[in-house]
């Protein structure tokens, strides 16, 4: 890999990285904005709505320290089209072969999302050793994490899928975790009502326990 950032760089840079939904552009920065002054330096910004890509352009501008990444890439041509707008990690919610395959000679990392062994063994084969374990609960939460990560100590996971504060504590005792994805921090109904305060104090409060949690 020839990555201008390493993925274990992305994993560091906060203990919790948020999962934004971005549906409206307006909301782009302020909710940014929120987060960050919460504590946070990491972004992903899911492309699961029509304005993502202008959202991680815009955020990217604005606040050109952030690490703002894409998430729900699910395709070379949006690895590409994430990059172009700025991106400077990816993260996909599975582990296709072009995928992988098609980052690995790409500018910026790729955390691809596994949860099985199988799908953890073939990223590991082609390079990659930061992986997101995803959906993490519904896949059985950190017991499942723990069994499937004991053979496989080579690899990183930022958990997501299903994690709040009640359940953050059992991932963050595990070796292999050192960061948790979540959207606990940004609820909807906060979003909707401009509620950014709130948005503010959820994630200090994320990242001073979750942050609090790291070994
Ligand atoms: O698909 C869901 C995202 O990965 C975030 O999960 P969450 O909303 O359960 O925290
Ligand atoms: C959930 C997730 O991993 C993603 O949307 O990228």
């Amino acid at each position: 890999m020839n990555w201008s950032l390493q993925p274990s760089a992305v994993f560091a840079a906060s203990p919790v990285v948020p999962v934004m939904v971005i549906k409206h552009l307006k909301d782009a920065l302020p909710m940014a904005q929120a987060l960050s002054a919460g504590g946070i330096k990491v972004f992903e910004i899911t492309l699961r709505s029509a304005v993502a890509l202008e959202a991680i352009k815009i955020i990217s501008e604005a606040m050109p320290e952030a690490l703002v990444g894409a998430g729900t890439v699910i395709s070379p041509q949006q690895y590409d089209a994430a990059l172009a707008a700025g991106a400077k990690f990816i993260i996909s919610p599975g582990a296709t072969l072009s995928l992988l395959k098609h980052a690995a000679q790409g500018e910026v990392p790729l955390m691809p999302g596994t949860s099985t062994p199988s799908e953890m063994m073939t990223a590991l084969e082609l390079g990659y050793d930061h992986l997101k374990f995803f959906p993490a609960e519904a896949n059985g939460g950190a017991p499942a994490l723990k069994a499937i990560s004991a053979p496989l100590p080579q690899l990183k996971f930022c958990p997501t899928g299903g994690i709040s504060p009640k359940n953050v504590a059992n991932y963050m005792a595990l070796d292999c975790v050192a960061t948790v994805g979540g959207s606990w921090m940004i609820p909807n109904e906060a979003i909707a009502a401009g509620n950014w305060d709130e948005v503010t104090r959820l994630t200090q409060e994320a990242v001073q326990f979750v942050g609090g949690l790291r070994k």
